[in-house]
């Protein structure tokens, strides 16, 4: 299956009218997909309808071909998601809080959790509590709990925000190492638009609640020096429509 995320006109307006509007969004196996927009957009909602976090008014909503409403568990079966900070309990080590997330995984036992915690470099730590972890190890380690149930596709919310130049650039190392030699597809959303260009194939942008455009970097940027000046130049545009409305 090429599609391993499907939104077809999906919408959830809150109680104070904003929200996100008929919102038709495609993520390709072995995509890096980059979600942009301004703060406020949709980003963190489009992802939490997507993983039945919260729930939209109308639309269609699939995970490699299953229906999120009605066929969850299959949906979210291969699905792993790291949205907003990591939440971890501090007073824990690091590796009794990816025991405790296992739990909700049948099957995933000791052997998982070591790879995880080798995956994302915090086997020497695994013992240490995470309130003395830095920013960086506390999202190392929300990455490890997303990989627990050894996804095929990773939806991440922000996975560098607040980090400095060497936690971000370590996080960028193990996507890229889990794109290419596990083959996990990614949605990562992301305000930090040159980290992403080093990552993503695929991107969507969307402004105020509506995906105003969705494709290839390669496409994107043409006749742009960079993927930054590509989106100023799509979000000024869709402005400039939305003023002659
Ligand atoms: N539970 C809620 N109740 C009311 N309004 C909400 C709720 N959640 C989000 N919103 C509103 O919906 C819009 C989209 O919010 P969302 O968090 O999805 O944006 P975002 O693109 O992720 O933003 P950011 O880049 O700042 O994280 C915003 O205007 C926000 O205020």
């Amino acid at each position: 299956m090429k599609n391993v995320v499907e939104l077809r006109n999906v919408t959830k307006i809150f109680k104070n009218q904003r929200g996100i509007h008929e919102v038709n969004m495609t993520v390709q196996r072995g995509d890096i997909y980059g979600f942009f927009g301004p703060n406020g957009a949709g980003k963190t909602t489009v992802m939490k309808i997507m993983t039945g976090l919260t729930q939209a008014k109308q639309g269609e909503m699939k995970l490699f071909g299953y229906d999120v409403k009605t066929q969850y568990e299959q949906a979210m079966a291969k699905v792993g998601v790291l949205i907003e900070t990591a939440e971890a309990y501090t007073y824990m080590s690091g590796r009794r809080n990816l025991e405790q997330a296992a739990r909700l995984y049948p099957g995933v036992g000791k052997q998982r959790i070591d790879e995880v915690l080798e995956i994302v470099d915090l086997t020497p730590f695994q013992h240490e509590k995470v309130g003395g972890y830095s920013l960086g190890m506390k999202q190392r380690l929300g990455l490890a709990a997303a990989m627990l149930s050894k996804p095929e596709l990773l939806i991440l919310d922000e996975p560098t925000n607040g980090l400095d130049i060497e936690g971000m650039v370590h996080i960028r190392e193990i996507i890229l190492k889990l794109a290419r030699e596990e083959q996990i597809t990614f949605l990562i959303s992301s305000h930090l638009i040159h980290e992403m260009e080093l990552m993503c194939n695929r991107i969507g942008i969307i402004h105020q609640g509506r995906l105003v455009r969705e494709g290839l970097v390669s496409e994107l940027i043409q006749g742009s020096p960079s993927l930054e000046a590509a989106y100023l130049r799509e979000i000024k545009e869709v402005r400039g429509l939305a003023a002659h409305a």
